[in-house]
């Protein structure tokens, strides 16, 4: 009835892609914008006026739950997409939700049968899925290739991939930023530490995880985020997300944030080696309750696999995500060292 507001229901992402309430291709708009499922735990979400869309100038993928255990980035996303859905606004981006891994939420495991962050890449989308994971990951491929595909040559494209970390860490919110050979960029650090990420790791070498799969194929300004620690629903301190939450509403609804970075607060590290297991014998020298970026003296052991010693190859050489359960062929153990703000180009 005109004059009379419409008071939305909250979509709530966890529940309809849970309970399959949606199916696939459904779509309905409020006062601003359209909303399509287009998939399983797969939203898509633009303004309405194709004179908006054309002059919104962002594509961001925000991702969740690629493990399924990983819960605060889920409390988070649902809760943005709650309240869109409850107050409707005007929209300065096309938006790509995604909640990753629905069975693996359900089961609130990392995952059912096989790593799905180690699944992202061309010659997976090649092959013929073995499993539901890799048939998730040849659907994400998917889903961010023609998402990516109708942003306009002007338009940022933006993919953080939320996450929640195995162990403690001496610097509990860190992203990980995928390798870029022509270097990595001052504003897309700031913009972390803006969310109050103030540790990043600059990774040495192309990798199959979903970040890396937007920066490499679509040129997006990517990170994987690591926010704290691996919690059930309902015990993750929410609170600590705000600024992750205000600097991602700003990408969404404001001008565009455009943050100095903060090199007295900043944590650079550069990652010196990837460690993956070779043998079914393998074991770390140090215990799971050791913190993330926890350091080592050069010389001193940090694993075994098989007949070979892994063994800290720098004074102050830190361990990140060692997990001595993967299986042979995967990634046990990422080591950094600590860089300096002037690695960072304009
Ligand atoms: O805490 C851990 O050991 C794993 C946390 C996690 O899931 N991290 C991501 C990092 C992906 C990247 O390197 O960009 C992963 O292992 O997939
Ligand atoms: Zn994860």
């Amino acid at each position: 009835m005109k004059g009379e507001k419409q008071v939305m229901k909250a979509f709530d992402l966890l529940t309809a892609t849970l309970n399959g309430e949606m199916t696939p291709g459904e779509s309905w708009q409020d006062e601003f914008n359209v909303w399509q499922w287009l998939d399983q735990g797969v939203l898509h979400v633009a303004p309405l006026s194709p004179a908006d869309s054309r002059n919104c100038d962002r594509a961001i993928v925000l991702s969740c739950a690629i493990h399924g255990n990983e819960t605060a980035p889920i409390e988070l996303l649902v809760d943005m997409i709650q309240q869109l859905s409850c107050s409707p606004r005007r929209l300065q981006a096309r938006v790509l939700f995604i909640l990753g891994n629905p069975p693996a939420v359900v089961n609130q495991t990392r995952f059912i049968e096989e790593n799905l962050n180690r699944l992202f890449s061309a010659s997976q989308q090649q092959a013929k899925a073995k499993n539901p994971e890799q048939q998730r990951a040849i659907d994400l491929m998917a889903a961010v290739d023609q998402f990516f595909s109708q942003a306009l040559p002007h338009q940022r494209r933006v993919h953080y991939d939320l996450h929640t970390a195995i162990r403690d860490s001496q610097y509990p919110f860190f992203a990980v930023y995928p390798y870029h050979p022509d270097g990595f960029k001052r504003a897309a650090v700031a913009r972390m530490q803006a969310a109050d990420v103030n540790t990043v790791l600059l990774s040495h070498e192309p990798a199959t995880t979903f970040s890396y799969y937007s920066h490499a194929h679509h040129q997006a300004e990517a990170f994987t985020v690591e926010l704290g620690k691996v919690k059930p629903f309902g015990e993750n301190d929410m609170s600590k997300l705000q600024p992750l939450k205000q600097l991602l509403n700003q990408m969404l609804y404001g001008q565009w944030p455009e943050p100095t970075i903060a090199p007295e607060q900043l944590k650079l590290f550069t990652v010196t080696r990837a460690v993956h297991r070779q043998q079914q014998d393998f074991e770390l020298s140090f215990d799971d309750k050791l913190a993330n970026f926890s350091q080592f003296k050069q010389g001193q052991l940090l694993g075994r696999d098989g007949d070979t010693d892994i063994v800290a190859e720098h004074d102050g050489e830190a361990i990140v995500f060692p997990n001595r359960k993967v299986a042979v062929g995967q990634r046990a153990l990422l080591t950094v060292i600590q860089a300096t703000p002037d690695l960072l180009i304009n």
